[in-house]
């Protein structure tokens, strides 16, 4: 028929083909039940540290879009929290849906938020980010909801680039952002270990997930939807729906450091 079938790649069910760890013991992401979470009080406060002139440029990399940060020393870190040691922020990015009532990845009681967003940062223990990304140690990502309601103007700095970078491939400098305003004001958490939610799905992510949602509008959302999968000299397909669904927990806790 007309519609162009999704490719393996956009296919959460069929990742296991090419990558098993997708059916591993601690895949992300998962439903949060907060009555099953545990309160951790030897849980320390989130720190995170980030110096906005290390924010570089922006990319669409044909599954969302992505902010990088140079990596090169500690002016951009995360530190306290479930973790231990130092880990340097590489680059935020999105999931989001087709419409407002799913595209989050992780889901509490079942929730779907519009949208979620990731900062990942990798342990300086390891050499470089290439040799903390499959350790089970290497990686520790920040999760943040995206709740519907005021437009958010922090966030409408980084969706003013979207004309630049439309296509797969498209990229432009993105400098002086500090992403630390994309949190919310109170940085309760719930953590647990879990992986990479997209392929490879390396099993090397201390998940620390909000409890707070910040806000984007509607209009906003549809902004994110106006982002493509396909490269300039493709038919267009539009970016959205890239998340996967939750995983099976496997026995896992999850811990929180707020009652
Ligand atoms: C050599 O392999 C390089 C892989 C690097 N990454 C690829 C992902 N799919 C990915 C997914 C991430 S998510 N959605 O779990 O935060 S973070 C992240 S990532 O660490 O930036
Ligand atoms: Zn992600």
């Amino acid at each position: 028929g007309g519609k162009v079938e999704k490719g393996q790649c956009d296919r959460p069910d069929k990742w296991a083909e090419n990558f098993p760890v997708a059916n591993g013991p601690r895949q992300s992401p998962i439903n949060i039940i907060p009555s099953q979470a545990q309160f951790d009080s030897s849980l320390k406060p989130l720190k995170l540290q980030y110096d906005p002139s290390v924010s570089k440029d922006i990319l669409n990399n044909g599954h969302s879009f992505q902010v990088n940060f140079l990596d090169d020393d500690d002016s951009a870190i995360l530190v306290g929290g479930p973790i231990s040691g130092t880990y340097r922020l590489k680059q935020f990015h999105f999931h989001w849906g087709s419409s407002d009532d799913k595209g989050s990845e992780h889901t509490v009681e079942g929730i779907k938020y519009p949208c979620e967003l990731h900062l990942v940062h990798w342990n300086t223990k390891y050499e470089n980010f290439g040799e903390a990304v499959n350790k089970p140690d290497g990686l520790a990502v920040v999760g943040v909801f995206l709740k519907i309601g005021s437009a958010n103007p922090r966030l409408q700095k980084v969706l003013d680039t979207f004309e630049e970078i439309k296509a797969k491939g498209q990229q432009t400098t993105f400098m002086n952002f500090d992403p630390k305003h994309l949190l919310p004001a109170t940085l309760n958490y719930w953590t647990y270990e879990g992986s990479l939610t997209t392929p490879p799905l390396f099993e090397s992510v201390t998940w620390i997930v909000l409890r707070d949602p910040i806000s984007v509008s509607p209009a906003q959302m549809a902004k994110f939807r106006s982002l493509l999968f396909s490269s300039e000299d493709e038919p267009p397909r539009c970016m959205c729906d890239n998340y996967r669904p939750p995983q099976p927990i496997k026995g896992r806790k999850v811990r929180a450091n707020f009652k």
